[in-house]
């Protein structure tokens, strides 16, 4: 496989190289590169082609003819550049765009849940190369210190590497579930890398309680990490596992312990949700009352702005209330840097007050695993359908999560029908898929991320072949008359984008917002959205068709093209010729040309 990296080189260097030459670089290791020179401003920048693993070689020779350059040896090699003559892409996506082009890049992203099968720097080095977009790390598990070392992780990928991972924290909520299981791991545990476990046997009688034990808890006895479980519950109520994983029914009540006979047998995993059913329909009572964002929630929240991540995902999100409270506390906290709330529609509730939720929120996940638990299962694929819509109306991206490729954790291929499913919900064109046990906990972390991919691939290139761009309905969303111009404008590039096939819609904006207007249209060819700032690069990272870079550019369109053009020729990104529609934030006009 081959990547790209850019060179940078002292000013007193610059003399040396002339552009549109050709050069060679040889490493410490003797590999020669091939390097063309582009720019000639203050600092210099290179575009080299290089194999992968010659291509983070620090100590590199300039050669010209054979002949090293005078001077000192060519400053120290940079996967990641800030200066103002270059332009910082992925370097997947750079590659992905070379060797296929413009048609085939992938329009639907890639959400990968971290846990011990994937936070190893290799392993997270191999998702990175395999298409993830965004790491996501759920606070129900692991200590803070543990997520801390992934988000390091994540970022010194992203530097060394030329990766734009974005980050996502997940908030752990405050519905019931149980505590950790202790006891020795058995063969499957060890397998799926978890320290406890328990398959529980028809008919087997188990304790819940509320009661903290010392180590050891008496046998067959569970924690539940609500106090009001043990009042709530009533004798022949159904309890339920992981949404049904394991059913048991209620069978007595001592004070603060419920006893339950096992009616459905299954594998009970440490710190699994628990509901409880009467009559056909989920018990909402106390627990409704229960905050959203618990004080636990709270700290971690403070950890991830701390720590800068770029998304926060709120679980059991009742209101909009809690999303707007919320962005404040974020706003009031970090000034500079914007963190994107999401909510995860995954209760009754969220589903009642839908759209006022995710107009409050920068984007939302249709998270089926706890949705599954409290709507019949039936029920899920049509509340699916809904919310991607009204994301797609309301122009917030959407992520479809949970048990997209769940027997992946324990074999290294799909079921047909898990495949069915993701194209299902790549169909429905949402922004992105996410794996959650496949990738935290799973044998097959990158078979699992490799899967989602090619299948996103075919079923985008198949709904292109079949030229199936649907005509969706997209209503008014702004709140100005100059949101309605931006509106407009974007759907009608979309649509010229469309009928004159061209290569690929650039948009300049400092927000991210007119890209975002962009995605919502789904066009047929990407969008390159060219942006000033790391984060809001990370943030686009989430949303359908967007390539996103970031380059500092001005508000003359001209001096951006010109620029944009040859910085991305210069790179193989782009040649003369190609069809191009441009818009951006400071000019309200579609202009279309060819690359010169
Ligand atoms: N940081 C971690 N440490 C240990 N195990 C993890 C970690 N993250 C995830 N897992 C394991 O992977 C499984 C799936 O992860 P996921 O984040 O989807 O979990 P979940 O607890 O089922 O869902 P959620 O809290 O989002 O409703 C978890 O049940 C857990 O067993
Ligand atoms: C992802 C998640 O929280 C769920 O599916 O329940
Ligand atoms: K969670
Ligand atoms: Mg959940």
């Amino acid at each position: 496989m081959s990547q790209s990296l850019q060179l940078f080189t002292p000013s007193s260097n610059i003399t040396l190289l002339k552009p549109n030459n050709n050069y060679a670089l040889l490493t410490a290791s003797s590999r020669r590169l091939q390097v063309t020179t582009t720019t000639t401003t203050k600092q210099l920048s290179v575009a080299i082609r290089a194999s992968a693993s010659s291509s983070s070689d620090p100590k590199v020779l300039l050669t010209h003819n054979g002949t090293p350059e005078a001077g000192p040896h060519v400053a120290k090699s940079q996967l990641v550049s800030s200066d103002s003559s270059s332009i910082d892409v992925d370097s997947v996506t750079e590659v992905e765009l070379k060797e296929n082009g413009f048609r085939s890049t992938r329009r639907t992203k890639l959400v990968c849940t971290i846990g011990p099968a994937s936070c190893g720097s290799e392993q997270l080095e191999t998702l990175a190369g395999g298409g993830m977009n965004v790491a996501r790390i759920n606070m129900c598990h692991g200590t803070r210190e543990w997520h801390k070392q992934v988000i390091e992780r994540v970022r010194r990928l992203n530097e060394e590497k030329g990766y734009a991972v974005a980050i996502m924290m997940d908030t752990e909520g405050s519905e019931i579930h149980m505590g950790d299981l202790g006891g020795a791991p058995s063969a499957k545990a060890e397998i799926l890398g978890l320290n406890s476990e328990f398959t529980i046997q028809d008919g087997e009688i188990w304790t819940f309680s509320v009661r903290a034990f010392d180590a050891p808890r008496p046998e067959r006895t569970i924690n539940v990490n609500y106090d009001g479980f043990a009042e709530d519950v009533r004798v022949g109520d159904e309890l339920l596992v992981d949404g049904g994983m394991v059913r048991f029914d209620v069978i007595e009540k001592i004070g603060p312990d419920v006893k339950c006979r096992c009616t459905d047998p299954g594998l009970m995993l440490p710190r699994a949700n628990l509901t409880f059913w009467r009559d056909g329909s989920l018990v909402r009572e106390r627990n409704a009352m229960l905050p959203t964002i618990s004080s636990k929630d709270w700290l971690d929240i403070d950890f991830g702005i701390a720590e800068g991540v770029d998304f926060i995902a709120i679980s059991f999100v009742k209101s909009a209330e809690v999303i707007n409270h919320l962005k404040s506390y974020i706003a009031a906290r970090s000034r500079d840097s914007d963190i994107a709330v999401i909510a995860k529609i995954e209760s009754i509730d969220s589903l009642k007050n839908l759209e006022e939720i995710i107009q409050a929120s920068d984007g939302a996940m249709v998270a089926r695993g706890d949705l599954g638990a409290q709507i019949p299962l039936e029920q899920v694929p049509s509340a699916q359908q809904r919310i991607v819509q009204v994301c797609r109306q309301l122009n917030k991206p959407v992520i479809v999560a949970s048990q997209l490729l769940e027997s992946m954790i324990e074999y290294p291929t799909p079921t047909r029908a898990e495949v069915a499913d993701v194209s299902e919900a790549v169909r429905q064109r949402a922004d992105a898929l996410m794996l959650s046990g496949e990738s935290a906990m799973g044998q097959f972390p990158d078979k699992a991320l490799t899967v989602l991919r090619s299948v996103s691939l075919r079923i985008e290139k198949w709904w292109r072949e079949e030229k199936r761009h649907e005509a969706m309905e997209l209503p008014d969303i702004g709140s100005s008359f100059a949101d309605s111009i931006s509106e407009e404008i974007c759907i009608s590039a979309a649509k010229m984008a469309n009928n004159l096939e061209v290569d690929a819609i650039f948009v300049y904006t400092k927000t991210g917002h007119m890209a975002s207007l962009l995605s919502r249209c789904r066009p047929d060819c990407p969008i390159f959205a060219f942006t000033t700032t790391t984060s809001v690069r990370r943030r686009l990272n989430l949303q359908w068709g967007l390539i996103p870079f970031r380059l500092s550019f001005s508000d003359d369109m001209e001096y951006n093209l010109n620029k944009t053009f040859s910085l991305l020729k210069a790179r193989g990104m782009i040649k003369s010729g190609d069809l191009v529609i441009a818009v951006s934030d400071m000019l309200q006009s579609i202009q279309v040309m060819n690359v010169p």
